[in-house]
């Protein structure tokens, strides 16, 4: 019997989402979710899919990444689809930062395990635990190839001009300043996913992929390669997200440190944890603000305004930066269901050819759609994004080629 299933790993700073997908035809096996790692209230939810048996949810303690992994294995387990299984190929895993190491998936080593460790100071929410994910998963199953999949990799492509900030050249290169760009396996997938809903080839678009998580970034992908993207050195550049400003002056941390007596901790926690719209009113989940908008809600409405503002501002930057764009393409938890953003971010640019028609923009759905008007110049469309699956994708293309 041939190994054909893969196990994907998506660990955040606090959470661990998993998949185990059966490549044969990239069914889906299990899925599941720990949520608030270190905290007393830990909760997971476990739903395997092969017998229609329903979730399991769990809450309790898990105190590490190591403990939460070894309780979604256990789980597996019960479901017969336990790490130790004959039938798992490889463990593939998000890996936020592979600075300019890593412009491919990549088969984990010691070096490679000491490069990601190395690139820490410039993603401390998220390579650490990303770390923890794959040396527990090597414990659970050394003789399995263990994956690294980074969301930098696609960006590797950006010319000199855009992946550069304009400060000393000498100081950067000693300290790698520079712009790596974050979810990239998304805006990956999405670009390609939204070539074949127009029916044309991945190389021969031009897209501008919106990826509105809870972190959010733009980037703008011509002919199938990144030529910008919104996030920097870390994944606080860009666009307002949940709980992170985005652009901003970079004064305001001197003035926040010589005026406000902050420390540089503090201001990092304010910037990447308390800023963006749960800094502007309080929440950052949109399904709230838009119901607090609803009510009347000013602070709500204003830090609504101020996301689009910002959205749209990328929206014209892009557009300039690839001079023809064939799409625009809204993905993740806001772009795939937050029909008033999307409304409002190409709500005045019929002067580029954008616009969105109301009823198709209404559609709810889980398959790529189009919601711009019929016989637009430019395709607006929705296209849910799948990083588990490309995860997957890429960590069984990589081992069964290495076979
Ligand atoms: N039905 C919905 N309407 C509006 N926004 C939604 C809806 N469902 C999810 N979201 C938004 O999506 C966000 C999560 O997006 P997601 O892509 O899952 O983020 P992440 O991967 O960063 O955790 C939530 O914070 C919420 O703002
Ligand atoms: C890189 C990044 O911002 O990831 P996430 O949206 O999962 O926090
Ligand atoms: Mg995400």
């Amino acid at each position: 019997m041939s190994s054909s299933r893969v196990l994907v790993l998506n660990s955040g700073s606090s959470s661990v989402k998993y998949q185990l997908l059966d490549m044969r035809d990239s069914s889906r096996l299990a899925v599941g979710l720990v949520e608030r790692i270190g905290e007393e209230t830990s909760r997971l939810k476990h739903t395997p899919l092969t017998d229609g048996g329903g979730s399991r949810e769990w809450t309790g303690p898990i105190a590490d990444h190591e403990a939460a992994l070894k309780a979604v294995a256990e789980e597996l387990a019960k479901d017969g689809l336990g790490l130790d299984s004959p039938e798992l190929a490889a463990i593939g895993h998000r890996v936020v930062h592979g600075g300019q190491s890593f412009t491919e998936p990549t088969v984990v080593d010691d070096a490679v395990l000491a490069e990601i460790e190395r690139l820490i100071p410039v993603a401390p929410l998220h390579n650490p635990a990303n770390l923890t994910g794959i040396r527990t998963a090597q414990a659970l199953r050394p003789d399995l190839p263990q994956v690294a999949v980074f969301d930098t990799a696609f960006h590797t492509t950006m010319p000199e001009s855009a992946a550069r900030y304009a400060i000393d050249v000498e100081t950067a290169d000693a300290y790698r300043v520079r712009r790596y760009g974050f979810h990239g396996t998304s805006h990956a997938y999405v670009a390609r996913a939204t070539a074949e809903l127009l029916g044309r080839a991945p190389e021969e678009v031009n897209v501008i992929v919106l990826h509105l998580g809870n972190g959010a970034s733009a980037s703008a992908v011509e002919n199938g390669r990144c030529v910008d993207t919104s996030m920097g050195l870390t994944p606080l550049e860009g666009l307002v997200m949940g709980t992170r400003s985005g652009d901003m002056d970079p004064a305001v941390i001197f003035h926040l440190m010589r005026v406000g007596g902050m420390s540089t901790d503090e201001i990092d926690t304010l910037l990447n944890k308390k800023s963006g719209l749960i800094g502007l009113c309080g929440d950052n989940d949109m399904r709230e603000i838009r119901r607090r908008i609803d009510e009347g809600d000013e602070r709500a409405k204003l830090a609504f305004d101020i996301y689009i503002h910002r959205l749209k501002k990328y929206i014209g930057a892009y557009y300039a930066v690839l001079g023809r764009v064939d799409a625009v393409a809204f993905t993740a938890g806001v772009g795939e269901n937050a029909a008033p953003v999307r409304e409002a971010a190409v709500a005045g640019l019929e002067g580029l050819g954008l616009a969105v028609d109301d009823a198709r923009n209404a559609v709810r759905s889980d398959e790529p759609r189009l919601i711009s008007p019929a016989g637009a110049r430019v395709a607006v469309a929705v296209v849910p994004t799948d990083e588990e699956l490309e995860i997957a994708t890429q960590t069984y293309a990589l081992v069964v080629k290495n076979i």
